[in-house]
């Protein structure tokens, strides 16, 4: 599954020539699926896959039969309104309707006359969720977030013992997923500052960024039967940007004992294409862990993988306030990071989740966890980026910014690149602040 083919030869050309575009996120390569429809138009949810500035509209396609065998069997439920079917069907079935996607959309493909008219312009498309989510579950991989956020939390112990042996995650919550671009209210929630003797129910003041990615799950795994390490990717569809919008004024009072609850479930935005593992395959690299840290338990272990279990995903967190906007300015860049960096890797997480027997289902969500990477510009949330607030940015506006106000947009972009290999991206995952609501008395 994680082998090269020819689907990822950097010598393959579309006849859709914006698949050539220098710098598109969705070369031939690339191949990540969605769930669309166009808008305005009253019509259906269904799946799509990205090629260049177009969409292949995977219902449309699959009324012309166009493929045959395992690929025909995932095209047809690949056509539902959400992915949940497809994902349940596992890596041979994605695999083959990925490489027959990638002979039908290459120059000279015979199929081009049947596969052309299935295709619409991304610009006049909408998206919503890719699959049913179930449950959402956020980990905590990132040991340099954890650090730096943990200084600000508890500066006595900022790294809690059990870091370097559990992969540790909460319970999310699943129905507050929202698709890129969402724009949610700033939450109201208890605040307790400091110097106050009592808490207030108050809108956050202090409204941060999650810059993550989701890994939606394919085949589950049944209730009671843990799932090998070595099996988990697997239970691997694709991976997502996803931004854990977080409160950090309501976190800071109500997340001991038992971790965040509402200051991160009000809101959670996904970017709507799923790129698949197999297609980021060439940017697989080594997972790497300090000489001296303790080396994970033999269920989280796969020493066969070890050198290909971590992605190198570029990343970056874009700020656009509502001047910026109005002024026709984009987003400006504030931090880029890697996912590189990871502590846990994707098997480990899936492994770790389901070791007590917990199952998993198709379309579930995983969060890797705010990704910073280990130098001050990889800071993955405001709070680390301001030094907790202390430390504001400059936007090219001339505007400062700690955390969020009413107004601003944050944009998280990723992609792959590395030479001889073709770009492989995400899209965007933009999500807009409203002003709060009038909290409930
Ligand atoms: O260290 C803490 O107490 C808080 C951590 C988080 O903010 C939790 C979280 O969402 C995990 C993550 O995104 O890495
Ligand atoms: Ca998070
Ligand atoms: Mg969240």
């Amino acid at each position: 599954m994680s082998m090269l083919n020819e689907t990822h030869d950097p010598a393959l050309r579309s006849w859709v020539d914006s698949a050539q575009r220098e710098g598109t996120d969705f070369p031939i390569q690339n191949l990540p699926f969605a769930s669309f429809r166009r808008r305005g138009r009253g019509e259906g949810w269904r799946g799509g896959v990205a090629i260049g500035d177009a969409i292949v509209d995977l219902a449309a396609l699959h009324r012309v039969h166009p493929f045959e065998g395992q690929a025909a069997e995932a095209l047809a439920v690949a056509a539902e309104p959400q992915l949940n079917a497809l994902m349940a069907l596992g890596p041979a079935h994605w695999s083959a309707l990925r490489l027959a996607l990638s002979r039908a959309l290459r120059t000279g493909s015979p199929l081009r006359a049947l596969v052309e008219p299935c295709l619409l312009p991304q610009s006049e498309a909408e998206y919503g969720l890719p699959a049913r989510i179930g449950d959402y579950t956020d980990f905590y991989t990132s040991i340099h977030h954890a650090t730096n956020i943990g200084r600000l939390f508890r500066p006595d112990q900022p790294l809690l013992p059990n870091y370097k042996w559990v992969p540790i995650g909460y319970h999310g919550r699943s129905s507050s997923v929202g698709v890129s671009p969402q724009r949610f209210h700033r939450p109201c929630g208890q605040i307790k500052t400091p110097d106050a003797a009592a808490p207030v129910l108050a809108p956050s003041r202090r409204l941060d960024i999650e810059l993550e990615l989701g890994v939606f799950i394919g085949p589950g795994n049944a209730l009671g039967e843990p799932i090998p390490v070595a099996e988990a990717e697997s239970h691997v569809f694709g991976l997502v940007l996803l931004n854990d919008w977080s409160a950090r004024d309501i976190q800071a009072w109500e997340y001991q004992p038992l971790g965040p609850f509402l200051a991160k479930n009000f809101a959670t935005t996904v970017s709507p294409w799923v790129v698949t593992l197999e297609a980021l395959a060439p940017y697989r690299v080594p997972f790497e862990r300090p000489a001296d840290d303790p080396p994970p338990l033999p269920y989280l272990d796969d020493a066969a993988r070890r050198d290909r279990a971590a992605f190198d995903i570029q990343l970056t967190i874009g700020w656009q306030t509502a001047q910026m906007h109005a002024h026709g300015q984009p987003e400006h860049v504030v931090a880029q990071t890697n996912y590189r960096y990871a502590y846990w890797a994707v098997a480990q997480m899936v492994a770790h989740h389901t070791v007590n027997g917990c199952n998993l289902q198709p379309g579930d969500l995983l969060g890797t966890g705010t990704l910073s990477g280990p130098e001050p510009h990889q800071a993955a949330a405001f709070i680390e980026l301001t030094a907790g607030g202390k430390q504001p940015l400059t936007l090219p506006s001339g505007e400062q910014r700690t955390f969020l106000e009413d107004g601003d947009t944050v944009v998280l972009r990723g992609w792959c690149q590395a030479p001889g290999w073709a770009r492989i991206g995400f899209g965007e995952c933009r999500g807009t602040v409203l002003p709060a609501r009038a909290p409930a008395v």
